[in-house]
Formats: structure tokens, C-alpha cells, sequence
């Protein structure tokens, strides 16, 4: 169970988020809408801990019974998926997943096997030789969806994960996305300009224009 409570952000005086507080649930997705400049990424930010100084923030958040925001990004285990999926050129598609992989898992065959398992359950099956460069938008797309899943985050945030893609693809992708999203029940924050992202039974939070 993912907790905000209470958060406000602001910046040089001019508040963005104002007591903002909500609980999401493992396999739940709460979706974050709002104008542009409302401050979604810089609350996203706040989340994983890699908001610049100059933002003024009080709030706290929870996840899974321990207090994060105090922790450093690395020791939150929060993952997040940008809408430009950016993977490692200089590596195959195997190599840029099984970085990801926490040091728990060990030995080259067993971290090979895992990116392999991961890449059959995604229909990518022959995909691990492959050079990043090669492969189309969607293939990208859950490559990086897969990658932020393989370091086994205990929530998940998505930051316009889909504009990129072309209306069909959207379809598909949302699809995968919801279903590895529920197989790994972790808590997901999205944030989306369009309302045909938002799963079915999800809640939402519609932020307004920044004052100030
Ligand atoms: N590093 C920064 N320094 C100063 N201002 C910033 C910084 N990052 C963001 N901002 C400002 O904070 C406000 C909120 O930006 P943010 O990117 O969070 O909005 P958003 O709701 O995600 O917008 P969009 O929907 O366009 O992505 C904007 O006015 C932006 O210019």
C-alpha cells in the first residue's frame, strides 16, 4: 500500500500541490490529471526523491508500513516509466534488462534466464540478442515497461507512458501495461493527459492550474 499525506510543494513562493493526500492499493492504479504546469512531474519527482533543492515540500509518504521520503532515491524502490523509453544503446536488449535485476539475483545463467522468462511473457521471445536501435516504438516500449518491472519496485510510477505511441498501439500497449501491472500487484501512480488511459475502477485526482 502506497500513502501521500499531506504533501504541498511549491516553488519561489508559487504553490503547486496543496495537501495532497490519497492511499493506493497493491494492483490499484490512481491516475493524476491536470493541466500543463500543474506540477505532476515535480510531484512524481518528489516521489522518487530527485526533486531540486529549490522546491519547498512538507507531506510524507508511505509505502508498505515505512516512511520513504526520508530514505534516499536508490533505498525507496519505487520505480518510474518515462514516455520516452530510454534504453542503453552499447547494450543488447538482454544486457539493458538484466541490469535492472536486483543484486539478489545471482549468477550469470539465473540473471539470463529471468530477462529470458520475462521476455516470452511479454511475446518478445527472440528479442534478447536484439539492438535496441532495431526495435520498433511498441517493442521499446514494453522493453522499458519490462526493465522498470525486473528490478521488482514496490510501486510503480507512469509519466505519459502512452503519448508517444500511435492510437493503435496505445490500445495494445495499456493492455499489456495493466496486465504485468496486476500480475506483479504493486500500487501504480499515472499521470496522463488522456482520460482513455485511465483503467477501468481506478481512481483519480484532477490537480488545478499552479497558483501563484
Ligand atoms: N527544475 C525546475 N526549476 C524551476 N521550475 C520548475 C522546475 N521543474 C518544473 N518547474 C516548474 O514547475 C511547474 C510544474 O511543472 P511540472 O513539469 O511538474 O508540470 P506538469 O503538470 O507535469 O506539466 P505537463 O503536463 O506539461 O507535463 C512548471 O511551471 C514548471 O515550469
Amino acid at each position: 500500500m502506497l500513502s501521500v499525506k499531506d504533501c504541498s510543494i511549491s516553488h519561489a513562493s508559487r504553490s503547486l500541490i496543496h495537501k495532497m493526500s490519497f492511499t493506493v492499493g497493491a494492483g490499484e492504479v490512481l491516475t493524476l490529471m491536470g493541466p500543463s504546469g500543474a506540477g505532476k512531474s515535480t510531484f512524481l519527482n518528489w516521489m522518487i526523491g530527485a526533486l531540486p533543492e529549490e522546491f519547498s515540500v512538507t507531506g510524507a509518504l508511505w509505502l508498505n508500513g515505512q516512511q520513504r521520503d526520508t530514505l534516499p532515491t536508490e533505498r525507496r524502490n519505487i520505480g518510474i516509466l518515462f514516455q520516452d523509453a530510454l534504453l542503453f544503446a552499447h547494450l543488447n536488449v538482454g544486457q539493458n534488462l538484466a541490469m535492472a535485476l536486483p543484486a539478489a539475483i545471482k549468477g550469470r545463467e539465473q540473471r539470463k534466464h529471468c530477462v529470458e522468462q520475462a521476455l516470452a511473457n511479454a511475446q518478445l521471445p527472440d528479442y534478447y540478442r536484439r539492438d535496441p536501435a532495431t526495435l520498433s516504438g511498441g517493442e521499446r516500449a514494453r522493453v522499458s515497461v519490462l526493465r522498470a518491472l525486473l528490478a521488482q519496485p514496490e510501486a510503480l510510477l507512469l509519466d505519459e507512458p502512452f503519448s508517444r505511441l500511435d492510437q493503435s498501439l496505445r490500445e495494445q500497449f495499456r493492455q499489456f501495461v495493466w496486465q504485468q501491472v496486476e500480475q506483479q500487484a504493486i500500487p501504480v501512480v499515472l499521470v496522463t493527459h488522456d482520460p482513455q488511459d485511465i483503467p477501468p475502477g481506478g481512481k483519480i485526482i484532477q490537480l488545478n492550474a499552479s497558483q501563484g
